[in-house]
């Protein structure tokens, strides 16, 4: 998907840096909160072993510890000990508190940016990989912020407190003890180049997966239809077989990264237990001392040797940073400066002025259409498969905007006037109905919250839907879609043009809504819809020219051209598509109608097996 590539080079890099920085925004008072509790927290764990010293050395050197020493002493390392563990709770809390804060903010600035890309963007966009950005690298943002951020510096912080004491108790012991540090340190950051190029192959293999999975739900019906179960089975395989190999070479890195940085801690550790045995022997360093020295050692390489976890993790959320850019980034669907009111109140005269519009280069979707559809008349739009009609009305909801030409409600320019009002204008039952899963009531309500309940029953009947909506136990309230019932192609349908007339806007698009109604339902609908002539303005899409025939003018498009135009009337009589059109499906309307007849006749000579004759 190339729009959504990550961008890889050094500048973007650098950028993705500033980005991570900025995303602690607003969360920053907390962060420091939480990293002054971390390292203050640190600082108090180096104190346990300072306070033990003592009577370490009195009991090395065979002398007797009064038990009030020890108890002094033990009583002020439990207390370091509950103090350290307070700070760590403190920095635990301050630094969740930060995340989930900052991790809610950006989904819902992921989820606001979603609704304000255009329809293009859509169009392209995977929704695999759009949901698997949402909520996998989302939750790698979150991980990250949760825990590494303070993390960064921790270790630095600690080095730098702890070898002033280790300088002060013996200089030349302190040397070793921090000779193998620089080493850990070009490892670690060597692998943090590593990591992320690893991490992006897996995140890209697991968008393919995502998107694998959402084809098959979404295209169960298909799958199944046409037998190509074990295709997509295959196809998963092979996905899930990338991600997998992918994370295991991911996973491999993290392998050696650790046992490698593991061997180079103990061999620190080694190198100073060595050679502090060698100066306590020469009476150089008390034992006590000695003890002190591995515990500081002990303290101050944990963070260095997890300075690979921050940074491996750093690496990830870059990576995703990066991946949600991409998203984030995108231009969103721009409004001119409004130069005018809006309209208070809108007739609905439609004008499309020399329309010209190309999805891409090769071919124009619709090229040079001129039409005037004045206010609570009717244009009904007609064609072959792929002649433009969808893409005009697509227009006209400002989903797109013309590349030339234009379109004028009531003589206004729409590319004038803000894309949300010019949308709320036009009541839209879509080509392909999507309901919610939700009661029939709430579907039916998405397009007027205040509609109240004879407010449904009227459009619902007038989409010839009630008396089907009256058969379903939980009539309104009945749920529809994957939690309820399934409703059929055609009660889609009719729910989808119910919506759409609740809504009640100047504009009615209908985009070949009666496609999946028998003929009798479509004749009911269409007395429904001619006794709301002059309400609104309405643009009928329809294959189905017994559909049309009352508009009050019919377009006939081909090639993204209107190749005719005229009352049914009119068209029938002229020697063009339409008239030919007609012929065919009124010929096979005939032959229908014959065949049922004829079927009817046979069953009455015949006698039902009952011998009675169906309704
Ligand atoms: N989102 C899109 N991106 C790219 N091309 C598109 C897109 N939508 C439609 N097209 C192309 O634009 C042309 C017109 O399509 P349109 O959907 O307007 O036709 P239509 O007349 O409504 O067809 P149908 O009767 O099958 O619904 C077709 O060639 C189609 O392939």
């Amino acid at each position: 998907m190339t729009s959504l590539a990550s961008e890889s080079t050094a500048a973007g890099r650098f950028a993705r840096h500033r980005t991570l920085l900025e995303l602690t925004r607003g969360q920053r008072l907390r962060y420091g909160g939480a990293m002054l509790a971390l390292w203050a927290g640190g600082l108090l764990t180096l104190g346990v072993p300072l306070v033990l010293v003592e009577p370490i050395n009195r009991l090395a050197a065979g002398d007797v510890v009064p038990p009030r020493v020890l108890w002094l002493h033990g009583t002020a390392a439990v207390l370091i000990t509950a103090g350290a563990g307070l700070l760590t709770y403190l920095r635990g809390r301050w630094a969740a508190q930060a995340s989930e804060r900052l991790v809610e903010g950006l989904r819902n600035r992921l989820h606001r940016k979603l609704h304000e890309l255009p329809m293009s963007w859509h169009d392209r966009a995977e929704t695999g990989d759009v949901v698997q950005r949402c909520t996998s690298d989302v939750e790698t943002l979150r991980v990250f912020l949760a825990q590494q951020v303070v993390e960064i510096g921790h270790a630095a912080l600690l080095l730098l407190t702890a070898a002033p004491i280790l300088f002060l108790l013996d200089s030349t012991l302190a040397v070793t003890s921090i000779v193998v540090i620089p080493v850990i340190l070009v490892f670690a950051v060597s692998f943090f180049g590593r990591i992320q190029k690893r991490f992006t192959e897996v995140d890209e293999a697991e968008g393919e997966l995502t998107t694998a999975i959402q084809e098959n739900l979404t295209g169960v019906r298909v799958v199944r239809a046409f037998g190509r179960e074990e295709f997509e089975l295959e196809r998963f395989d092979a996905c899930n077989d990338l991600f997998r190999a992918r994370t295991e070479r991911l996973l491999r890195l993290f392998a050696i990264y650790w046992s490698l940085s593991d061997v180079l801690c103990m061999t620190q550790m080694g190198l100073v237990l060595l050679h502090g045995v060698a100066r306590v022997h020469a009476g150089l360093l008390t034992v006590g001392d000695l003890f002190a020295f591995i515990a500081f050692v002990g303290i101050f390489l944990w963070p260095v040797r997890h300075m690979g976890r921050v940074l491996a993790d750093t690496g990830k959320a870059l990576v995703s940073i990066s991946r949600l850019e991409a998203v984030l980034d995108q231009p969103v669907e721009q409004d001119p400066e409004l130069d005018q009111t809006l309209p208070a109140t809108v007739r609905g005269e439609l004008a499309f002025e020399d329309v010209t519009f190309a999805f891409d280069e090769s071919t124009r979707a619709v090229d040079g259409i001129s039409l005037t559809v004045p206010a609570g008349s009717s244009l009904a739009l007609v064609g072959p498969p792929g002649s433009g009609k969808s893409t005009l009305v697509r227009l006209l909801g400002r989903f797109d905007d013309p590349d030339r030409g234009r379109i004028t409600l009531d003589g206004i320019d729409l590319a004038r006037l803000p894309r949300s009002w010019v949308r709320r204008q036009v009541g839209l039952a879509a080509q392909e109905p999507f309901l919610y899963s939700r009661t029939i009531a709430a579907n039916l309500t998405y397009a007027r919250r205040d509609a109240g309940a004879d407010e449904l029953e009227r459009v619902a009947r007038d989409a010839a839907l009630h008396a089907s909506i009256e058969r379903f136990e939980k009539g309104y309230e009945t749920l529809v879609g994957e939690r309820g019932v399934t409703l059929s192609g055609g009660q889609r349908q009719r729910l989808s043009l119910a919506r759409a007339l609740l809504a009640d806007r100047p504009i009615l698009v209908l985009d070949d809504t009666l496609s999946a109604v028998d003929t009798r339902t479509e004749a009911e609908i269409l007395a429904a819809l001619e006794r709301r002539r002059g309400r609104a303005t309405t643009v009928v899409i329809s294959h189905r020219l017994s559909s049309v025939v009352a508009a009050d003018q019919i377009a006939v498009l081909d090639g993204g051209r209107v190749v005719q135009r005229g009352r049914h009337e009119e068209l029938i009589g002229l020697d063009g598509p339409y008239q030919r059109l007609w012929q065919i499906q009124t010929a096979l309307e005939d032959e229908l109608d014959d065949d049922l007849q004829r079927t009817a006749g046979a069953e009455i000579a015949q006698g039902t097996p009952e011998g009675s004759v169906k309704p």
